[in-house]
């Protein structure tokens, strides 16, 4: 013991003699020091700063508030939650209100019946137990019928996994799929950046494929091929292929032509299809549908022997908003019984999901129906909130296209601007005299001088020598005139600085 004690004084006299703590960059996962996650970068971390100087000071800065342009986050914008979620997420999470009469003068019908049914497929009744760990059967038997409505495809709720929104069932198969740096996914550049920080966290290789912004961000299957080739030449296994569609941050809804062609090439060349749909409700314009992978896999005579396709969604988009209460899952077809298995393993080390999320991906899968108590209070809310969004959309495109050397494609579907900004020489040179990329000086000073807050091009990838910014269309239409009013001011003085 005394040996111990020594040793033990020493540890401690070391550590307060060095006064250094165990922990350094040094000693930390390479792996994380290598993962970024522009959404919520160094412009935010500006942005939070002044918004605590103004609490203190109003008149701080040239303008009142932050406006935070930067995240989908519908609901910390003044979206309001569609109220028959809202009620069967009450009534299932406090169940004696069920024996109450007076909830049945504050509820709709068709909310305490789907409360009831959702309670009678939970063990105990118990929203506070775990749950099976990809998620409530009965709630996955809802999901996988909403597939079925929505594809007029089988669906299997053995296929399901409900996870805490989309990000953690992309965590999981990059987990699965990713063993060294000699295992590539094909990614979209500009991509989200859950994809290359979930890469790099897996240790895996990001093998881009670059989006046409001249096409209105479409995507070529000559340079998949390409891109493919010459990272196989380099000796990468490409495992997947990740496809966002609606696209973040780009906002094009992509043909059903060119789905096929993506599907034929997964098929042709093995790769897994990672599909990310969490935007499939988000589509703004009329010449454009969401018709998702599994449909068109399936339309080409695609079935689970032929390619492994794994289906993204979340309750965080749409018309729901719901990014809060962490709910999402993935449809995993077109795996081997013993790499399944794999997967429920990993599914399982987590124990379960969070119930509201489950109780919630299943609502949004599974809505009011015309005949429903809700129903018609329900498509007030959701065309109310669709039709806003492509309102701002339109607004916040037409004024984007109005800023001098500024172009920008229309957004489509998702929740995204992402405009091109031809930048003068001398803005480059003033932000490399900075050490700053020419789009993160741009929106550095954008936010300095109007509280706006959006993500610069760089934090997403962009085609090498071209300068982007991303704006959500998330703040409420009065809000939107405001910012098209600050970024037009901004922009005008900003070129009158730096014109060429
Ligand atoms: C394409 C895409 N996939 C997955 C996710 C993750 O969603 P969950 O909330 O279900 O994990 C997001 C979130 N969108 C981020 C967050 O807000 N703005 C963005 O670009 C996304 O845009």
């Amino acid at each position: 013991l005394s040996r111990f004690m020594s040793s033990t004084s020493d540890m401690a006299a070391s550590s307060d003699s060095t006064s250094s703590l165990p922990v350094t960059l040094d000693s930390i996962n390479p792996k994380v020091l290598k993962c970024e996650y522009a959404v919520r970068g160094e412009i935010v971390n500006i942005a939070q700063k002044l918004q605590e100087d103004l609490k203190s000071n109003k008149d701080a800065y040239p303008f009142d508030e932050i406006i935070y342009c930067n995240i989908g986050n519908p609901q910390s914008l003044g979206q309001l939650p569609i109220r028959f979620f809202r009620e069967v997420l009450a009534l299932c999470d406090h169940s004696s209100l069920l024996d109450e009469t007076e909830t049945h003068g504050l509820f709709s019908t068709d909310s305490i019946d789907r409360a009831w049914k959702i309670l009678d497929q939970i063990p105990g009744r118990a929203t506070g137990a775990y749950s099976h760990s990809q998620g409530i059967k009965g709630l996955r038997d809802v999901i996988a019928a909403g597939i079925e409505a929505r594809d007029s495809f089988p669906a299997d709720p053995n296929d399901i996994f409900l996870t805490d929104g989309a990000s953690p069932a992309v965590h999981m198969m990059m987990q699965l799929l990713l063993s060294s740096e000699k295992d590539g996914i094909l990614c979209p550049i500009p991509q989200y950046p859950l994809y290359s920080a979930s890469i790099a966290l897996h240790g895996g290789s990001l093998v881009p494929y670059y989006l046409d912004e001249a096409t209105g961000w479409g995507l070529e299957i000559s340079d998949l091929k390409k891109q493919l080739e010459e990272a196989r030449a380099k000796g990468i296994t490409v495992r997947a292929l990740v496809v966002i569609n609606p696209g973040n941050p780009t906002g094009q809804v992509l043909a059903e032509e060119n789905q096929r062609d993506i599907v034929n090439f997964c098929k042709q060349e093995g790769l897994v299809l990672l599909a990310d749909e969490v935007y499939q409700e988000n589509v703004y314009v009329p010449d454009k549908k969401f018709h998702s992978f599994k449909k068109v896999a399936r339309s080409l005579g695609y079935g689970e022997k032929d390619m492994s396709l794994v289906s993204f969604q979340s309750v965080s988009k749409g018309y729901y908003g719901e990014c809060g209460k962490r709910g999402g899952y993935m449809e995993v077809t077109g795996f081997t019984s013993d790499v399944r298995e794999q997967i429920y393993k990993m599914a399982s080390v987590n124990l379960c999901s969070n119930i509201s999320g489950q109780i919630l991906a299943s609502l949004v899968m599974s809505p009011p129906k015309p005949g429903d108590d809700s129903y018609d209070s329900y498509m007030v809310e959701r065309d109310g909130i669709l039709s806003s969004m492509a309102k701002r959309a339109k607004t916040l495109e037409d004024a984007l296209n109005n800023l001098e050397g500024v172009t920008c494609n229309r957004a489509e579907g998702a929740m995204y601007l992402f405009p091109r900004i031809n930048l003068p020489h001398k803005a480059i040179e003033a932000a490399e005299a900075e050490k700053t990329a020419p789009d993160a000086f741009y929106c550095k000073r954008l936010l300095n001088a109007t509280g706006v807050v959006v993500v610069p091009g760089s934090g997403f990838g962009q085609v090498p020598g071209t300068w982007h910014f991303r704006c959500t269309i998330l703040p409420q239409e009065d809000k939107i005139l405001a910012i098209v009013d600050r970024l037009t001011a901004f922009h005008k003085s900003f070129m009158d600085e730096f014109r060429d």
